[in-house]
């Protein structure tokens, strides 16, 4: 079989979205002086798609959520013609030389988001190959289904709050994770609406309920450790991205700090990456998302290391690509899962995009033993609403 074209396109949603509410989700822009929309920069409503064609007809599906437009060009300029006229079998060396070519500029960020996007399509392609699905290519099924979290519960009012975690309740999920909308320039009063919420979802949701919160990079330091040991009476199955990706010492220092697991990944790149994360003991929980992290060849990697540490991998955001990574090893006890809804955030907007993805019930997904690659397809139906850039 041999690779004969990379089909990009970007799909920017044009259809009804939310505005978020102030204080909406902490994240790494609060820390500015910058007053309106922080958390602008982190609305993810394009989607970048990958189909590779081959000789045989096959084509494979992968798909990038960051900066489609710089990914749709670093694609078509950089990365297709090193996998053009290649047979997709050979993922390893198509992925290094991806990695190695672009190594000055591509091996974290967008660079290495690009070539997730194309090896997430050799992957599939291998699968519908072989007529398998992509985790029996991995290490098979691990688990009779997989159970994910809800993950939503974006800072509102209380009531609100507690209305959307009972629900997620009613759905059947076991876990569930929130949002904090304050952090240091919010002072005292900002900490006390963040503990405040989360006291309010703890009292819905009760004790054995597994309760994460996310502040999104939006906290620094010493605020961190100023939280943590506030936070320590509800038992939270983890705290995540405290800080800002590059602080991995203050990741570190925050892990040891409190009896509160610290999680992070999501905005890291390649197995070298994660060795640098686990040598540090920066995290208690990996979460990378295979379409940033250097695909299911980077992923594969880092489940194993992960196994080695003994420290679990959730990868972010759930979606198709994660959970065949999820479903091959022992080293990921579970998926995140964001509910179907309004685009907000655009963490929902995959949904649109995608079909094939499974539907959680009573917090749990599965994945069929039988469906080639990773059974996805594109979602026609949402087309017009979209702006589609060939
Ligand atoms: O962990 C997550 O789900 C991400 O950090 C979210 O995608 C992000 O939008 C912050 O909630
Ligand atoms: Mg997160």
């Amino acid at each position: 079989m041999k690779i004969t074209k990379v089909r990009t396109r970007v799909f920017e949603w044009k259809g009804h979205t939310v505005t978020p509410t102030p204080h909406f989700c902490a994240n790494a822009m609060d820390e500015l002086w910058d007053k309106g929309d922080s958390m602008g920069t982190f609305r993810f409503h394009g989607w970048t798609t990958v189909e590779i064609e081959t000789d045989t007809g096959l084509v494979g599906l992968g798909n990038v959520a960051l900066a489609p437009r710089i990914a749709k060009a670093i694609i078509d300029q950089y990365l297709a013609p090193l996998v053009i006229g290649q047979d997709p079998f050979d993922y390893e060396y198509l992925w290094q030389r991806m990695y190695r070519s672009t190594h000055a500029w591509g091996r974290k960020g967008i660079g290495m988001a690009a070539i997730s996007g194309v090896d997430i399509a050799i992957w599939d392609l291998m699968g519908k190959a072989l007529g398998k699905p992509v985790f029996k290519l991995l290490g098979g099924r691990t688990k009779e289904k997989i159970p994910c979290y809800a993950s939503k519960l974006y800072r509102t009012d209380l009531k609100s709050m507690q209305q959307e975690a009972q629900s997620y309740l009613d759905q059947g999920f076991k876990a569930m994770k929130m949002r904090f909308g304050y952090g240091p320039k919010d002072g005292p009063e900002g900490m006390r609406a963040n503990l405040d919420s989360v006291a309010a979802v703890r009292e819905v949701i009760g004790e054995d309920i597994d309760l994460m919160l996310e502040c999104y990079m939006g906290w620094n330091l010493e605020y961190a450790k100023r939280m943590l040991p506030k936070l320590e009476r509800f038992q939270p199955r983890w705290l995540e991205e405290p800080v800002i990706a590059d602080d991995i010492d203050g990741y570190a220092e925050l892990n040891q700090l409190t009896s509160i697991p610290i999680s992070g990944g999501e905005h890291e790149f390649t197995h070298y990456g994660f060795r640098q994360l686990l040598e540090k003991r920066a995290v208690s929980v990996i979460q990378y998302d295979t379409n940033r992290v250097g695909g299911i060849t980077a992923a594969r990697k880092i489940n194993a290391i992960a196994e080695s540490f003994s420290v679990p991998v959730i990868p972010h955001a759930g979606q198709m690509h994660n959970y065949h990574l999820t479903m091959s090893t022992l080293a990921s006890p579970m998926s995140e899962f964001f509910p179907v809804h309004d685009v907000e955030i655009g963490n929902e907007l995959f949904y649109y995009l995608f079909e094939g993805d499974p539907e959680p019930v009573n917090g749990f997904l599965d994945l069929d033993d039988d469906t080639p690659g990773l059974g996805l397809s594109l979602n026609e139906r949402y087309f017009d609403q979209f702006t589609i850039i060939e």
